[in-house]
């Protein structure tokens, strides 16, 4: 049997299903104890307190960034908020899984009716709900497995960063999941670990555990219990495609030689060191935010500063393109209060909130300054949700102020765009975010797969975006996802795309495409590919101008 979706991490990946369930029964209503009020009080303030012991315990063996997520979510597991709750319905006379049952329930609907992050963060009060009532009935706690004896297909309705945070690439032969788009945050995740994944696949938390299951990153197809040899030619397949890529040697530049640098996205000195091994030519998109991810305070201009030095120190000679902090939404922060907003994504993130805390940018711009202080490598600083010339200004006049020469902007917002021309009078550089840039233009929440239809890069309109953002005599990068697919890479370059950006498990496959095809090739397939009405279409007609693909299986 097989099952489809979207393929948003290229690779082949083989071994049992192992479903990722939260779903613990419901506690039956007006259910009640026998014992002592406060015997019953101790079992929930107990199986609370070992929830969050073992959050936090998952916390210190993962580390980074991973550690920050799941001490978060171990505060929430003993808010005292909750925790007077839960006592007050035992009080009351319900049973303490009932009684954690409803507290929990009374505290998630106000956070999905505030919608948007903490609508979010709903799925994460789920889980602590359902680890303590496990505890409390003796039901299997959710979890992964611990050391398996073969790498296993994670399966899952979605997977929320703490689920991800401690996975290792050694364990997991592939993901799939119910929801999610190409750029979703699972999605990025899966390429950043090099780990075959496909997204967005109805009917995949239907698999029944430990069924033997066969993912193909590149198509989305999924298949349930393949045969020995669908297995060994898929595996067989896979080894051709990657010999042929990795063939490919040198810097980014079509067959007839015209240079299009391949610079790598990172979120962390482990990416940084995992892309300078794959061949980047430097860094095209520098994301800040994980300095910041989860923490009561702003990190010091120290650790800041060092941060953004050890990044230019890693590329001597190239260039490291540093996106200013890009908060809320997607990307909340802990120590930026964002008001409720009904829609996050239309609201106050990214530069935005810079205008609300200028203090946070300064001492950004600051630490960007010192770092770049006699470094190896040139620093360029953008700042993220740009929509005016107006606002590009205030960014650009900020760094300059501050000694930052080379100041750019991201066209992620469909007016950023339409008036690139204005936006190039103010700033050095462009850098394309297709990822945001997809969601603002189809008005399509790049977080559900309910809509990733509408996120697809390919999709004329968006194409007619990068167009016009393209030709205002400055450099125009592409650091969203559109950049990884090598198909959409030569088309980016046709359409006039100076250099590209992505995850370093994408540089191998982009930089073969782009030598296999002239500069002529990739405007003729991106002439064609803007002139189709389908994303589908416009992806079909741009592979017959680009042959050279199909040889290396991309
Ligand atoms: C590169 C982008 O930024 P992020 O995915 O971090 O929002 C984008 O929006 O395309
Ligand atoms: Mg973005």
């Amino acid at each position: 049997m097989n099952l489809r979706g979207v393929g948003v991490s290229p690779g082949i990946g083989h071994g049992p299903a192992y479903v990722l369930t939260v779903s613990v029964p419901e506690p039956p209503e007006g259910s009640t104890y026998t014992g002592e009020a406060e015997q019953e009080k101790e079992r929930a303030s107990a199986a609370l307190s070992q929830v969050a012991g073992d959050l936090e315990a998952r916390g210190n063996q993962a580390g980074g960034e991973a550690e920050e997520i799941l001490k978060a979510q171990a505060l929430m597991a003993e808010d005292p908020g909750l925790v007077v709750k839960v006592r007050t319905l035992i009080d009351r006379g319900l049973a303490a899984p009932r009684a954690v049952f409803e507290a929990f329930t009374k505290y998630r609907d106000v956070l999905t009716g505030a919608g948007g992050y903490l609508g979010e963060r709903a799925a994460d009060l789920d889980d602590i709900r359902d680890r303590v009532i496990a505890l409390l009935t003796g039901h299997p706690l959710p979890g992964l497995p611990v050391a398996p004896e073969e790498p296993y297909v994670l399966v899952a309705a979605d997977l929320a960063p703490a689920d991800t945070a401690l996975l290792s690439r050694r364990d997991v032969a592939g993901f799939v999941t119910e929801q999610g788009g190409p750029t979703s945050h699972t999605a990025i995740m899966a390429r950043a670990m090099g780990v075959p994944a496909v997204v967005a696949c109805p009917g995949a938390t239907g698999i029944p555990g430990g069924v033997r299951v066969l993912v193909d990153g590149t198509t989305g197809e999924v298949s349930l219990e393949p045969s020995d040899d669908h297995v060994a030619e898929a595996r067989d397949a896979a080894a051709a495609k990657r010999a042929a890529i990795g063939a490919v040697k040198g810097p980014g530049r079509t067959a007839d030689g015209h240079a299009v640098p391949l610079l790598a996205n990172v979120a962390g000195p482990d990416e940084l060191a995992e892309a300078m091994a794959a061949g980047a030519e430097g860094v095209g998109l520098y994301r800040t935010e994980f300095l910041f991810l989860d923490r009561a305070e702003a990190p010091a201009a120290e650790e800041q500063r060092r941060a953004y030095r050890a990044a230019l120190e890693a590329v001597p000679g190239g260039t490291v393109v540093v996106r200013t902090l890009d908060a809320g939404a997607d990307k909340p922060l802990r120590f930026l209060p964002a008001p409720a907003e009904p829609n996050p994504a239309l609201g106050e993130r990214g530069l935005r909130l810079f205008r609300r805390f200028p203090e946070v940018m300064d001492a950004q711009l600051r630490a960007l300054a010192d770092a770049a202080e006699g470094a190896p490598a040139e620093l360029l600083v953008m700042a993220p949700m740009v929509a005016t010339a107006e606002e590009a200004r205030w960014f650009a006049d900020a760094c300059r102020a501050r000694g930052l020469s080379k100041v750019g902007v991201m066209i992620e917002v469909p007016s950023a765009a339409l008036r690139a021309g204005q936006l190039a009078g103010v700033v050095d550089f462009f850098s394309l975010g297709t990822n945001d840039l997809a969601q603002y233009t189809f008005a399509a929440d790049r977080q559900l797969g309910t809509v990733s239809g509408l996120q697809d890069p390919w999709q004329p309109a968006l194409l007619d975006l990068v167009a016009m953002s393209c030709g205002h005599g400055k450099p125009v990068g592409v650091c969203g996802e559109a950049a990884a697919d090598p198909a959409l890479a030569c088309v980016l370059v046709g359409l006039g795309a100076t250099t590209l950006s992505m995850g370093a498990g994408a540089l191998g496959a982009v930089r073969a495409a782009l030598a296999a095809h002239t500069l002529e090739q990739c405007r003729l397939a991106a002439r064609n590919a803007r002139a189709q009405v389908t994303a589908a279409n416009a992806r079909a007609v741009a592979r017959t101008h680009l042959p050279g693909l199909a040889a290396l299986g991309v």
